[in-house]
């Protein structure tokens, strides 16, 4: 970015909202000479940080060493249920010299230290009752929220030391080019800007019909407060939010009920990954309740009941309401300042994140543009360098790699089959299971793949999908692939290690690359 000329008063950008849509823009708008206020009236990193990406994948990084546990017996670990009953107690002892037997999951307990996995051995039970024994959700709670507030901080500081002016309090424009910021103690702060960035995000929908309390009937921004493991977790919507949390709690230890609404989870994504992650889904003891939508949530003396619209009523002890996300854009004055909203109440935004009206921008999920931590940063940024002058290129969604963070993990960059069969695409295709790779047979690794896309006459990479564990690691070749438009010959004639994952990668690059131009 080129800077500005010393020798002029900076322009002030006044940024409304501290997420990754408004606080990667401030920093950018700064490192140009800008001055940068940013209005904030939660905490610095936003819903990112404080309550969605941050905390979710921290929760779900415990999930994941239960699931990891899982496959420890085939891998050659014995439980301490395997060998424990009263002949082969003694022998036991005798062989690990009186010393305890570790248990498969005081592996990964010892491992995370106190991320809330306890190796305690429990003689009987399902695997459910017992991994409700290694979990201490309160433990694995307080990790996540101090996680998350360190996080915080850690933003609040870069921003600070960086010079740029942060106010604690709610945003709202008064008119084109002018801020007013209610702060905690009631008092308003008006701030005349340049250009106005706002970058509100978005809260959980609710159903009026499920209401919240925060203690059995919940958004995903209150599971953070619980302290002991659901004994059955109904979760209520099965795109990616929903997704997630079922998946973690089941691999906790809670009994789920996942309520979905289409016919099959994760609607929108791969159809393959999507039918693979429900069948894993429901292979771990999930109920996965397809083409059933709720209709509300009632408490009970001892938990919840959801009663679905055919009239079927699910019953739990918690319930997640995970029905998606509202732009936080309303009683702020936008339209008033002749800021265009869409029917959902999305600002609508341009490529270069212009709004209606010239000065004012918007990022995030408040565009309701791709709801992704990156994307709002990608859209942030672009803006300030537009609003300051600066060359811009505008927002290119083809090259947006994603993950959703389940076990496995399905990654997903460029073109979709379903967007290359809506437009008539011509593309070849091949899906490489991971049973069949090597590295994933010695890690005892079953479900998942590589499955890419690219053009039959000039072999250009145009998508992927990955399902495996980490697939959000395994991903970025592909993303660099379809980022600087690789050929499937480029992917091929690259060197992987023997024996990896990646390898499928290449290895279906190759079967692709045979068939270009045939
Ligand atoms: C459970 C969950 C998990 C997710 N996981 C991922 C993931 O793994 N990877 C990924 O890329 N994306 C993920 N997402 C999506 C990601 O969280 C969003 O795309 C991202 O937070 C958008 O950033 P943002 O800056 O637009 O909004 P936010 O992060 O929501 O930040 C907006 C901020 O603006 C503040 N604000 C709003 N109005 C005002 C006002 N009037 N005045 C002052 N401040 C205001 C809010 O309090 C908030 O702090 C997840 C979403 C959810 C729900
Ligand atoms: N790993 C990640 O990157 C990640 C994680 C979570 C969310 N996100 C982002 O957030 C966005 C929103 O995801 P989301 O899952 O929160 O919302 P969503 O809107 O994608 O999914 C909500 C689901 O709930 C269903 N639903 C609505 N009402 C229902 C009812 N009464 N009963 C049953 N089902 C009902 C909808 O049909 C939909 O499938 C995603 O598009 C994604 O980009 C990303």
């Amino acid at each position: 970015m080129t800077p500005l000329d010393p020798t002029v008063v900076p322009p002030h950008v006044v940024v409304v909202g501290g997420g990754p849509g408004g606080y990667e823009a401030a920093l950018v708008a700064r490192s140009h000479g800008a001055q940068v206020t940013v209005v904030e009236q939660q905490g610095m990193g936003g819903a990112a940080v404080l309550t969605d990406v941050v905390p979710s994948k921290t929760l779900i990084a415990t999930a994941e060493w239960m699931t990891i546990a899982d496959r420890a017996p085939e891998l050659g670990i014995r439980m301490p249920d395997d060998v424990v009953d009263p002949l082969s107690d003694v022998n036991v002892s005798l062989a690990t010299g009186g010393i305890p037997v570790v248990s498969a999951y005081a592996a990964p307990a010892q491992a995370l230290g106190g991320a809330g996995v306890q190796a305690a051995a429990s003689a009987a039970g399902t695997a459910e009752e017992k991994r409700k024994h290694f979990v201490d959700l309160q433990a694995v709670n307080k990790r996540v929220l101090a996680l998350a507030k360190a996080q915080s901080a850690d933003i609040r500081g870069r921003l600070e030391r960086e010079g740029i002016r942060i106010v604690h309090g709610k945003g709202r424009l008064d008119g084109p080019a002018r801020v007013v910021a209610e702060l905690a103690d009631g008092a308003t702060e008006v701030l005349e800007a340049d250009s106005i960035l706002l970058a509100l995000g978005a809260t959980p929908r609710t159903l009026p019909t499920a209401v919240p309390d925060g203690e059995r009937i919940l958004t995903w921004t209150q599971m953070y407060n619980l302290r002991e493991l659901p004994e059955r977790l109904i979760v209520v919507g099965s795109g990616v939010t929903g997704a997630e949390f079922a998946g973690a709690y089941n691999a906790l230890g809670s009994d789920v009920v996942l309520v979905s609404s289409r016919d099959r989870v994760l609607p929108g994504e791969d159809e393959d990954a999507a039918e693979l992650l429900e069948g894993v889904f429901r292979s771990r003891g999930m109920t996965v309740l397809s083409r059933s939508r709720a209709a509300g949530a009632v408490r009970t003396d001892d938990g919840v009941e959801v009663t679905l619209s055919d009239g079927r009523v699910v019953h739990g002890s918690h319930v997640l309401v995970a029905v998606g996300g509202v732009p936080s854009t309303s009683g702020l004055g936008l339209e008033e300042a002749g800021v265009r909203l869409s029917e959902s109440g999305h600002v609508v935004v341009d490529r270069v994140s212009r709004t209606s009206v010239r000065g004012v921008y918007a990022s995030g999920d408040c565009t309701g543009v791709l709801p992704l931590a990156s994307v709002a940063a990608m859209q942030g940024r672009i803006a300030v360098a537009h609003a300051l002058g600066d060359a811009v290129q505008p927002l290119a969604l083809r090259t947006v790699a994603s993950n959703i963070f389940t076990a496995p993990e399905i990654a997903t960059v460029g073109y979709s089959e379903e967007k290359l069969r809506a437009q008539n695409s011509k593309f070849i295709t091949t899906t490489l299971p991971l049973a069949r790779n090597p590295r994933a047979k010695m890690l005892g690794i079953k479900d998942g793949f590589v499955k890419l896309f690219a053009h039959p006459e000039a072999g250009v990479v145009l998508g992927g999908v990955v399902v495996a564990p980490r697939a959000s690691e395994l991903i970025f070749p592909i993303t660099l692939a379809v980022q600087h438009r690789l050929t499937v010959e480029d992917v091929a004639s690259a060197f992987t290690i023997y024996p990896s994952l990646s390898g499928s990668i290449a290895e279906g690059a190759r079967v692709l690359d045979a068939r270009v131009g045939k």
